[in-house]
């Protein structure tokens, strides 16, 4: 699918989360190559998301500095309280959702998630690679929100990959690097990489 011929879409990114693994860091304000990490993020989503959003708890003067709308979680915990806000409030029939630290990404991802969507009639789509599935570099039919609501009302655990089991999930298989690094170790791993020419999975 060619950018021309992606549906309108909006770009979400999940930058609520408590960075524990970075001593409790917010994580969008990490930095690499020196930049944040939170404006690499939104670049890979800028010159296709009809809207973009970020979802954050903290410092939210300052990543609204960004031009971005800012929301703040009302219900749940962990990446699907951002998940809700974004799709609830979108002003599109999809959500292309990513983490704060999504460094690098498959070449056309969007195009790619949209393509197996159509294949498929999927209501989410996930990226898996070699270290597995990740469930918040996905796209979301916006009219679940209801529905992970009540999710989020009636459940104790708040896992993502509970929740999407519960709908028409299939999977990307991902032929490209993604680097979303949650660590120290693998901020260093991913710089590394680069400095050697070939980016590697994060
Ligand atoms: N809005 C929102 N986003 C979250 C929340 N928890 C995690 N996220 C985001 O969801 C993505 C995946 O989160 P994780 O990497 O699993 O968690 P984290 O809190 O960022 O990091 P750790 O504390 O080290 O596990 C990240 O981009 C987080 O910023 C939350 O409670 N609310």
């Amino acid at each position: 699918m060619s950018p021309a011929k992606l549906p309108n879409f909006s770009g979400g990114v999940l930058a609520g989360g408590e960075g524990r693994r970075f001593g409790g860091l917010d994580k969008g304000w990490l930095e690499h190559a020196g930049r944040p990490f939170i404006e690499i993020t939104l670049d890979h989503l800028r010159p296709l998301a009809s809207e973009l959003r970020i979802s954050a708890n903290r410092h939210l003067d300052r990543y609204g500095s960004l031009g971005v709308p800012v929301l703040r979680d009302r219900l749940g915990a962990g990446p699907l309280a951002g998940l809700l806000r974004l799709l609830e409030t979108a002003a599109t029939d999809w959500l292309l959702s990513l983490p704060c630290d999504a460094l690098a990404l498959p070449e056309s991802l969007p195009e790619r998630l949209f393509a197996r969507q159509q294949a498929t009639q999927a209501d989410i789509v996930v990226l898996e690679d070699d270290d597995g599935v990740h469930p918040t570099v996905s796209l979301t039919r916006c009219a679940l929100a209801p529905d992970l609501e009540q999710f989020l009302l009636s459940s104790e655990r708040h896992s993502v990959k509970d929740w999407q089991s519960r709908h028409r999930t299939v999977r990307l298989r991902s032929d490209g690097v993604l680097a979303n690094v949650n660590d120290p170790l693998a901020l260093n791993r991913y710089a590394q990489t680069l400095a050697c020419g070939s980016p590697a999975h994060g």
